[in-house]
């Protein structure tokens, strides 16, 4: 993605007139700050990782400090930190400086949620996570998350789970030829009973009444799954049933223990948070292999901070074509002179079906983006 990324600070650091009574003393640049990376976040505290894979490494609270009371601090964001930053019990160090971010992952106000948000920074992959039944795809939903994705310029990786119970064909089909990628994962029974261990939540071998050992299961292809995540930093977002814990507790094994990640602060155990949470991926020999962002309160994206433009970027070809427009185009179904139509019309007949597809998937999103579908 070019250039910098928009974010609060852009608009919320301008000086303004009446508040400009100067302060007595200019505020140390804090030139002996260390750096973290968020982890988590809860209700004003922050949990940071420090010395990332080096011998000190090492998991502190820390929060913001008064002159960022008002920019956002979100997973994913690297920081910069001041004060006690031991991470021994009882400490709060002070985050000072909030780097410079790569991606913005972000959602519009919708019915839900009055303000835009900023999700998740940094990461440079959202992983839409789809049951192919039970609950059912909900394609509508998956443009959506594709929207979000390109305007952030992340790539999508397009998860679909219980193969076992339904095929995948169709969806492939529909997302494969806008650059998703796509993995299909199964259950798959193990009758050694040896990956009990890798059960989701809620459904664990052995806590039914009616399970024996021959119920054990495990999640397939794992390896194919997590050689799409490795050394990269990814999302994670999937409505509830559709099996997103069970990949995660396969892909991080310890990330929510039996009783679930309880929050250092609050104590409440991890299925009563919304707010995004880091964790990281072990590779198969379980060296850190890359970072892996659930968020369970993510379900959907208001879309409507997104720009055309960012989107079209997305679709190399188009964005091409598209210079051609007239000034305004919404590039939409019939929208008058658009130079995609022309595209599609003056197509040689072997390229005809792939460009019809290429150019209705980016309609499909578009319409997704605008609520007329
Ligand atoms: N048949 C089948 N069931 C699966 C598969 N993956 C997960 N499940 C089951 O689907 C149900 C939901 O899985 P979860 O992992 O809890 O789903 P989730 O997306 O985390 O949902 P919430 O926990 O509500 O957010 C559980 O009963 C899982 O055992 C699969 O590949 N095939
Ligand atoms: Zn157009």
């Amino acid at each position: 993605m070019a250039g910098r990324v928009r974010d609060e600070s852009d608009f919320r650091d301008r000086p303004s007139k009446k508040n400009s009574r100067p302060r007595t003393k200019q505020r140390p640049e804090h030139e002996d700050a260390e750096t973290g990376l968020v982890t988590g976040v809860d209700r004003g505290r922050y949990t940071l990782l420090l010395d990332e894979d080096q011998p000190t490494e090492r998991t502190i609270l820390a929060m913001k400090a008064r002159e960022l009371t008002r920019n956002r601090v979100v997973c994913g964001d690297r920081v910069d930190i001041v004060g006690d930053t031991s991470g021994e019990d009882g400490t709060l160090a002070r985050i000072v400086r909030i780097q410079e971010r790569t991606s913005v992952l972000r959602r519009t106000a919708d019915d839900t949620d009055p303000y835009e948000r900023i999700i998740v920074a940094n990461a440079d992959q959202l992983v839409i996570v789809t049951a192919l039944a039970q609950p059912e795809p909900r394609t509508r939903m998956i443009d959506r998350c594709v929207v979000a994705a390109y305007d952030a310029g992340m790539d999508v990786l397009l998860c679909l789970t219980k193969a076992d119970l339904a095929d995948a064909t169709h969806l492939r089909e529909l997302y494969e030829p806008i650059g998703v990628k796509v993995v299909v994962t199964r259950r798959v029974h193990d009758v050694t009973g040896a990956a009990a261990g890798q059960a989701g939540h809620g459904d664990e071998p052995g806590h039914n009444s009616s399970d024996t050992s021959e119920d054990s299961w495990r999640i397939e292809p794992l390896d194919a799954v997590r050689a799409e995540l490795e050394g990269r930093t990814s999302v994670l977002v999937g409505h509830s049933g559709v099996g997103k814990s069970t990949l995660v507790n396969a892909l991080v094994p310890d990330a929510y223990r039996a009783t679930g990640v309880v929050n250092d602060v609050t104590g409440r155990g991890r299925h009563t948070s919304t707010s995004a949470v880091a964790l990281r991926l072990p590779d198969a020999d379980g060296n850190p292999a890359g970072w892996v962002i659930d968020t369970p309160g993510v379900r959907s994206f208001g879309l409507a901070h997104v720009d055309v433009e960012n989107l079209l970027k997305a679709f190399d070809d188009l964005d091409v074509v598209a210079e051609d427009c007239p000034r305004g185009c919404t590039h939409l179904d019939g929208a008058p002179d658009c130079a995609l139509d022309d595209w599609l019309e003056s197509s040689p007949e072997e390229e005809k079906a792939a460009r019809t597809a290429r150019v209705e998937s980016f309609r499909r999103l578009l319409a997704a983006r605008t609520g007329t579908v």
